[in-house]
């Protein structure tokens, strides 16, 4: 796949953005995740980039309408998905609510228990904007006999958060899966895709992205607990750049890359 030079999302309107951070042997996550509920161990999130990189990240962050992610990443990680400068390992050092990005879930099925996750909360806390949900049609009939789902849908709105129902229940077309005219259309013109590695596979499979930030850090994960991200090798990067940030290096499509998300202090 050609993947074209690209242009800083500030000189356009609608933009998609594909960013993960992975080990030198692709790896971006851990394999099993539980869900805490059942009194299982939380595994939580795989630490890959170096702080450099990490507040590159929430540079980023605060220069898109927008964050997507997948409901496993919620589910494995509870993100709280906000823009946090200097110091976006401090969870209290959040950029301004107008800065803030608004968090979008790609949860088909409204398999996710709200009213536990980070981003509600800090919804909740007037401290960030409330999430936006992309579910499948099929959710309208369901909910109306099942009262879980009933109570996950005014969880949200209660919040403030929207629910989009996209058109078909399963799309062939990620831009259709993740209902990206709508979502684009009501606001979150720039968004920034930043995993899991269904979620990015499947931008790939539908060359659905207009930019790539990957934040690639000196380390290696084993195969058994892990899960990782192969399409790097798909693309034909002869137009990508490689910038050293701290001990990671950045592969990106951005012909002119904003460095100075690099001295983000
Ligand atoms: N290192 C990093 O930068 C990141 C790592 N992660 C890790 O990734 C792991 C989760 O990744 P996955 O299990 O792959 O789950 P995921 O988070 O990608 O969730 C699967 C998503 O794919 C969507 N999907 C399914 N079929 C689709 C299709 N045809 N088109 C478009 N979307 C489709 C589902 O609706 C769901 O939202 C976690 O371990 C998390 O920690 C997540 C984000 C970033
Ligand atoms: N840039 C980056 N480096 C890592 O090492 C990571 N594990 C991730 N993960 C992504 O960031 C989300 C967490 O967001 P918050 O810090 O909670 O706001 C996580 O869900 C992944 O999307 N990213």
């Amino acid at each position: 796949m050609e993947v074209k030079p690209a242009i800083f999302p500030h000189e356009q309107k609608n933009h998609v953005l594909l960013t993960w951070a992975q080990s030198m042997n692709g790896k971006i996550g851990y394999k099993n995740y539980s869900d805490d509920e059942k009194g299982n161990l939380f595994l939580g999130q795989l630490k890959i980039s170096c702080k450099e990189s990490f507040r590159m990240t929430h540079g980023l962050r605060a220069s898109f309408d927008a964050i997507m992610v997948g409901s496993n990443t919620v589910r494995n990680d509870n993100p709280s998905l906000t823009c946090r400068y200097p110091h976006p390992e401090d969870s209290t050092c959040l950029a301004p609510l107008s800065m803030q990005p608004i968090p979008i879930i790609i949860d088909s099925h409204l398999s996710l228990n709200y009213a536990s996750l980070k981003v509600m909360e800090l919804a909740r806390c007037g401290l960030t904007k409330a999430p936006w949900i992309v579910v499948a049609p099929s959710v309208i009939q369901r909910k109306t006999k099942d009262a879980q789902l009933q109570e996950r849908w005014n969880c949200i709105e209660h919040y403030g958060g929207q629910i989009f129902v996209r058109d078909q229940e399963y799309p062939e077309n990620w831009k259709d899966y993740v209902h990206l005219e709508k979502l684009q259309s009501n606001g979150a013109s720039r968004i920034m895709v930043e995993g899991g590695a269904t979620l990015l596979r499947k931008a790939f499979e539908s060359n659905s992205f207009d930019s790539l930030v990957v934040t690639i850090a000196p380390k290696m994960f084993s195969d058994e607990e892990t899960i990782g991200i192969s399409y790097l090798k798909h693309l034909n990067l002869n137009h990508a750049l490689w910038i050293p940030c701290g001990s990671d290096i950045l592969l990106t499509t951005y012909k002119h890359f904003p460095m100075e998300l690099l001295q983000l202090k």
